[in-house]
């Protein structure tokens, strides 16, 4: 009987890991492996991280503000060109090992006087890593989404803006887009506008966090008339959680796909439970979602396991689970033969797949 289960488990293990996947929300910093942090972490003895202070492990939780202190410990961890050369690399081939076939990694670039890191190198940096792994053949299309850390303010935001901008039309196409994320709970939207307003009109994708905690609402209603290109999260748009019909009517009229991470919003215990998730409030209806990480090193978990969870916790089918990866190509920033190309490598699968 035990026996018979454990098959079953493993063939329901693989259907997911085999499922071509795409990935639209993946910060790099909250990405790294727990082998990375272990080479990181003997690389740097002197700062004296345990890996228990890296990573949330299963069954644990921890409030929102605790999972960006841990943000803070890994970027003291990862603070030079080498170092994120390292990780990035590590990452996308992680993600590649895991099924995924298309990738929108994000990360903020950051500036590090001891290691003479600048924001533009650090950028450059994350490029080379996704040039490296293209060169060496690992089966994934990588795109890059410049981030936004709406505590550091307005002048900041602009600034990597331009840097953004400027990344747009040199890197052929890899950077596609610019996301605001950091702690919700710092900083109000309206000061960034300008910049996210710049960016969208330099044809910048935008993908923002919006409404990751309940004092939002304000700020998801004004940043939804840029509109977004994505929302990541959006846990307290609807009215039944302390949103407002408006906010659902705007998110639906301009129909804007939304990225849903399970683990992350359970373990940073923005929503209760699995079970209490608001990927169904979504998905029933009909809206686009798109199943994402947020931070799979942090979090322990991957893309594979985060489609499982969401089949067995809202009943879904195997034919209802290729569909909801499938259509994530339509959510891609990714220009229109890139997603022709996944479609076609997709409809080839299937046939393997669903026979
Ligand atoms: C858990 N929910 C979340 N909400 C908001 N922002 C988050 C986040 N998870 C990660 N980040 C953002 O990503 C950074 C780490 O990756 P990078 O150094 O940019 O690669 C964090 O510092 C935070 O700004
Ligand atoms: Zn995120």
């Amino acid at each position: 009987m035990i026996l018979s289960e454990t098959a079953m488990d493993t063939e329901a293990d693989l259907f997911y890991r085999q499922l071509p996947k795409v990935e639209l929300h993946a910060h790099l910093n909250g990405s790294v492996s727990f082998e990375s942090m272990e080479k990181l972490i003997q690389r740097k003895p002197h700062l004296n991280i345990e890996h228990s202070m890296t990573a949330i492990r299963r069954g644990q939780r921890r409030t929102l503000d605790e999972c960006f202190q841990v943000f803070k410990v890994i970027h003291q961890l990862v603070d030079s060109e080498e170092d994120i050369l390292m990780v990035a690399k590590a990452v996308i081939q992680e993600f590649a090992a895991d099924g995924v076939k298309y990738l929108e990694l994000r990360s903020t670039p950051r500036e590090v006087t001891e290691t003479g890191l600048t924001k533009q190198r650090y950028i450059e940096t994350v490029l080379e890593a996704i040039r490296q792994c293209k060169q060496e053949e690992v089966d994934i299309d990588v795109r890059f989404l410049v981030a936004v850390d709406r505590r550091h303010g307005p002048e900041v935001a602009m600034e990597t803006v331009k840097l953004a901008e400027d990344f747009l039309l040199s890197s052929d196409g890899v950077v596609v887009g610019l996301d605001l994320s950091g702690d919700p709970t710092v900083g109000h939207g309206k000061d960034l506008l300008s910049a996210l307003q710049k960016a969208k009109n330099c044809g910048l994708k935008l993908a923002l966090h919006l409404s990751e905690v309940p004092s939002q609402r304000d700020e998801s209603e004004l940043l939804l008339n840029l509109p977004p290109d994505r929302i990541g999260h959006g846990t307290y748009l609807h009215p039944e959680v302390g949103g407002s019909d408006s906010l659902v009517e705007k998110v639906c009229k301009q129909n804007i796909p939304i990225e849903l991470c399970l683990t992350s919003n359970v373990k940073g215990q923005t929503v209760p439970s699995y079970d209490k998730h608001h990927f169904q409030y979504w998905y029933n209806r009909g809206h686009p979602c798109v199943l994402c990480t947020d931070d799979k090193g942090v979090f322990c978990t991957d893309l594979s396991q985060e489609y499982q969870l969401a089949a067995s916790t809202f009943g879904l089918t195997q034919e209802a689970v290729w569909k909801l990866s499938q259509q994530a190509i339509g959510y891609t920033f990714a220009p229109e033969p890139i997603k022709q190309r996944l479609e076609k490598k997709w409809a080839e699968l299937k046939q393997q797949f669903l026979p």
